[in-house]
């Protein structure tokens, strides 16, 4: 049987005295959407951030395609095929979409020499491919008729869009979304899910996607882990997860929840 692509095991993280995560372990199989949900404050950002090596784990590990990744850097856990989506405000507001695109892709062309070491040749593009790759990218993401647009002047759906197009110039095998639907209106809403659907439907993309929309939560991931004061409540499928007490009652007085 293939291993899980993702195994995360008994991470910890604590902030002095605060435990924002507790002995926190799940598993996302190659292929799957996993949906990483709780209240405000449950910890899962703070999960995002150990596992993607923005903080170090206080305890645990983080395995990436059998691989001990815990408490890399975040350039080498991209280097691994493991990226994150980017906010809008890490894009560059004055240049063009294509050319945002362009410094992502050259940003992973110099990387740093381990990561140089790391990747496989197929990773490595020559000048001229960056052309191609970037009309690649553009085509997923579906911004042809953006690729000339100031990226600052875009509309908020159109920079989020443009944040996941840069995530992919890493062209990982996973990516970590962090809120990709905050503020989004219904029918940009309508069109991230049907992203994140292609991404993983025609471009072998494996997601473990953080997100207060429910309604999105619950029509797209195969598995759900709960977060509650930086512990797992629960993990299953949005069926089980609908009807699970613990999980019900964490969501109480959440609308969105209820009417998912
Ligand atoms: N850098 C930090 N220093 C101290 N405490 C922190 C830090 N980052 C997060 N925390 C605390 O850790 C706990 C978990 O926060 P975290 O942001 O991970 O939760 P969250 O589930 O992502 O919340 P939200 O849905 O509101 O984004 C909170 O109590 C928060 O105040």
């Amino acid at each position: 049987m293939t291993p899980p692509l993702l195994q995360v095991k008994g991470l910890a993280r604590h902030f002095g005295g605060l435990a924002a995560v507790k002995d926190l372990s799940f598993s996302v199989e190659k292929g799957q959407i996993v949906g990483l949900i709780g209240p405000n404050g449950a910890g899962k950002t703070t999960a995002f951030n150990t596992i993607s090596g923005v903080l170090p784990p206080t305890r645990g590990r983080v395995v990436f395609n059998g691989q001990d990744i815990s408490g890399q850097r975040p350039s080498i856990i991209v280097a691994h095929g493991l990226a994150r989506t980017f906010q809008s405000t890490t894009t560059y507001a004055d240049a063009s979409v294509e050319k945002n695109i362009e410094y992502a892709l050259l940003s992973r062309i110099r990387g740093s020499a381990p990561q140089r070491l790391m990747r496989r040749s197929s990773h490595l593009l020559g000048s001229d491919q960056i052309g191609e790759e970037i009309n690649r990218i553009i085509g997923i993401v579906g911004m042809q008729a953006w690729r000339h647009a100031e990226a600052g002047t875009l509309a908020y759906g159109l920079q989020k869009k443009l944040g996941i197009a840069i995530g992919l110039a890493a062209r990982p095998s996973m990516l970590l979304m962090d809120e990709p639907a905050a503020g989004l209106n219904h029918e940009e809403c309508n069109e991230l899910t049907r992203l994140l659907r292609q991404l993983r439907d025609e471009h072998d993309m494996t997601i473990l996607l953080v997100e207060h929309h429910m309604a999105i939560v619950m029509e797209i991931c195969e598995r759900i882990v709960v977060l509650v004061h930086g512990e797992k409540i629960a993990e299953g499928t949005p069926e089980e997860l609908r009807v699970n007490p613990a999980v019900v009652e964490a969501y109480l007085g959440a609308p969105d929840y209820a009417h998912a």
